[in-house]
């Protein structure tokens, strides 16, 4: 079998797929590995079939700011000319009435990676998830270091599927090697994927274990020297995946809206519809079905204060985010002050 790369499969190298955007004549389809101010670097396909990475000055006329994951048409002077329609975007919480900030675009999987070490943190698994079904993407969480376990892995994994619903569970260790192959099939060519976690879950030993091809990038770009810092934020892995390691996506703290807070507490949304208001905040609320259940214990009390926990913070940042809402939450604050020092007198 012969092995020289035609364009078109060295774009395979970087995740694209036949439902990504085909080159226009004349222009080269690059993606992009990092964005920084007027500028951006990029991994392009050059039509004898390597991969070259670039800074591509951004064209002035461009009317979104490409990041990282776009795929973006470099013009014949080499500028980034075009950004092309995005899939799924990781987002998070500007700061204040900045709206949402993009951070990564065309994310087809986030990798949750919470260590088994110490024990299934459940609160964890339910934070990064409901963090993971935010983006739009795909999620899949990673119980790492099963070693660390007396059987592998299996009995947390069990857990760990009632917590996060409809998410795939992979315990792995890259000690023993456990769950190394069933990982690899889920980052298959095409697919773009990032890991999300805490700090010393194991991101960067999975990460190693993984990494095959990423050396190979031939990284003379028109400038001339290594763009190391591109080959490292843009791994080309064995399984044919792509994995973006972008500083600042790694422990994220995404916005996350209640429709994905519910596909994490399934549980407590079927219990909804049973309360006696339809508004309930399960909170102390008459007929609330949901507490009830928590009582009897049919609910797991932890759940619904994880739950409670997450509702409040999505609240507040909705707040912060909506300048009109914040003034609103103000002036009701001011009415039960002086209504309180009116009650004093
Ligand atoms: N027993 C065991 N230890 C592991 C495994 N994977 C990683 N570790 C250890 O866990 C520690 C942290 O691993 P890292 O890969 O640096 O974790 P990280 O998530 O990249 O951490 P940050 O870089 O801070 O985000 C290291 O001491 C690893 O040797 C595993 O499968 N089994
Ligand atoms: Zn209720």
């Amino acid at each position: 079998m012969t092995d020289t790369l035609t364009p078109t499969s060295a774009l395979t190298h970087l995740g694209w797929t036949d439902g990504d955007p085909h080159p226009a004549t004349g222009t080269a389809l690059a993606r992009v590995v990092v964005h920084h101010g007027t500028r951006c670097e990029v991994l392009a396909a050059a039509s004898d079939g390597t991969l070259t990475a670039h800074t591509a000055d951004i064209a002035p006329t461009l009317p979104v700011t490409p990041v990282a994951g776009d795929w973006v048409e470099l013009g014949p002077d080499g500028r980034v000319v075009t950004v092309a329609a995005r899939r799924a975007i990781l987002t998070r919480a500007g700061s204040a009435g900045q709206g949402r900030q993009v951070l990564a675009a065309n994310i087809d999987t986030v990798l949750i990676v919470v260590p088994l070490a110490g024990g299934l943190n459940a609160t964890m698994v339910e934070r990064l998830s409901v963090m993971a079904w935010d983006s739009g993407a795909q999620p899949a969480l990673v119980l790492s270091k099963s070693d660390t376990t007396h059987d592998g892995g299996a009995r947390d994994a069990a857990a760990a599927e009632l917590l996060s619903p409809g998410i795939p569970v992979l315990p792995v260790s890259v000690r023993t090697g456990e769950g190394l192959d069933t990982l690899r099939a889920h980052l298959g060519p095409g697919t773009t994927t990032v890991m999300l976690g805490p700090s010393g879950a194991g991101k960067t030993s999975l990460l190693n274990a993984l990494e095959g091809t990423s050396e190979a990038v031939a990284s003379t770009g028109r400038s001339g020297g290594r763009h190391t810092t591109t080959t490292r934020r843009l791994h080309l892995l064995a399984s044919g995946g792509v994995l973006l390691d972008i500083p600042g996506i790694r422990s994220l703290e995404v916005a996350a809206g209640r429709s994905a807070v519910d596909d994490v507490f399934t549980d407590i949304a079927a219990l909804a519809p049973y309360c006696r208001y339809t508004d309930c905040g399960h909170d102390g609320d008459l007929g609330c079905a949901v507490e009830e259940a928590a009582r009897t214990g049919t609910l797991p009390a932890a759940r619904l204060a994880t739950w409670h926990k997450l509702q409040g913070e999505i609240a507040y940042r909705r707040r912060r985010e909506d300048p009109a809402e914040m003034a609103d939450t103000r002036r009701q604050w001011k009415a039960v002050s002086k209504q309180a020092r009116r009650n004093r007198r």
